[in-house]
């Protein structure tokens, strides 16, 4: 179960977030959306932990955050960004590096490998690694702890088709486990096809928090309905 109670961040004396609150429930996949500068970046490091709330709260599974003992049995986390592993390591020392600083079984980094279709790579240097190839890398380090929660930044991009349709069925088989899932993603075919509910952040603020069916309504697609909903970033800026 991933928690936000009543959560602001101020940065830099702006308000990034604005009193949000939502809830990701085990076995749920929640997709987080928002224009860039919207805030989703922040809300999913604030439930990690790795940006710390002007006022509100974050549990994971019930606790802080900070507090949980072992972090990555309890929350997988991949934020985005490029994967760069330090000294050239290759992606299965990568991952084993990860798992002894998490306190995971090293056993488990060969499993993930895959898992996440880097078998046959697991030695070559993550520097020598395509986009796709290192997003999977950043996606295997998430489910090293086998974590009942887990938050993603934009995990498809890079991905080509065959990537898509496997995060799908990953994404598929943690949920029917009961895992709690919240990825921010600016994809929203991908969003409406395979999520069970959209929180929008929109300046902020929680503009919307509903199923995909409801959050739809009567538009005619989820990007209607989004659009309809926020306010364009030229808006904000005006
Ligand atoms: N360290 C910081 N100091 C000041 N402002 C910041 C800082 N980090 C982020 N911001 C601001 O907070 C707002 C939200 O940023 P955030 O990265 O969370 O947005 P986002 O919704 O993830 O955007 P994107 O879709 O582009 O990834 C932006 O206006 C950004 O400039």
């Amino acid at each position: 179960m991933i928690t936000a109670e009543n959560l602001t961040v101020r940065l830099g004396g702006v308000t990034v977030l604005d009193d949000v609150s939502m809830t990701v429930a085990p076995g749920e996949l929640v997709y987080l959306l928002g224009r860039n500068g919207a805030g989703k970046s922040t809300l999913l490091r604030a439930c990690c932990g790795a940006q710390p709330a002007s006022s509100g709260r974050v549990h994971i599974g019930g606790r802080p955050p900070r507090s949980l003992p072992t972090p990555m049995t309890a929350l997988g986390v991949h934020l985005g960004g490029d994967v760069t592993a330090p000294g050239g390591h290759t992606g299965r020392r990568y991952l084993r590096w990860l798992a002894a600083a998490g306190g995971v079984d090293s056993a488990r980094v060969d499993k993930v490998l895959a898992q996440v279709g880097l078998a046959d790579v697991g030695s070559r240097r993550v520097s020598a690694y395509s986009l796709g190839m290192r997003q999977r890398l950043g996606i295997g380090a998430a489910l090293l702890g086998r974590a009942p929660a887990l938050i993603l930044d934009e995990p498809l991009n890079g991905l080509d088709i065959d990537g898509i349709r496997w995060f799908r069925g990953l994404i598929a088989d943690l949920t029917a486990r009961g895992c709690a899932v919240l990825i921010a993603s600016h994809m929203f075919d991908e969003v409406a096809r395979t999520g069970d509910r959209v929180v929008v952040l929109d300046g902020g603020r929680v503009a919307a928090d509903a199923p995909i069916a409801g959050f739809i309504g009567s538009h005619a697609d989820l990007e209607s309905a989004y659009v309809a909903l926020t306010t364009p970033r030229t808006a904000v800026a005006s």
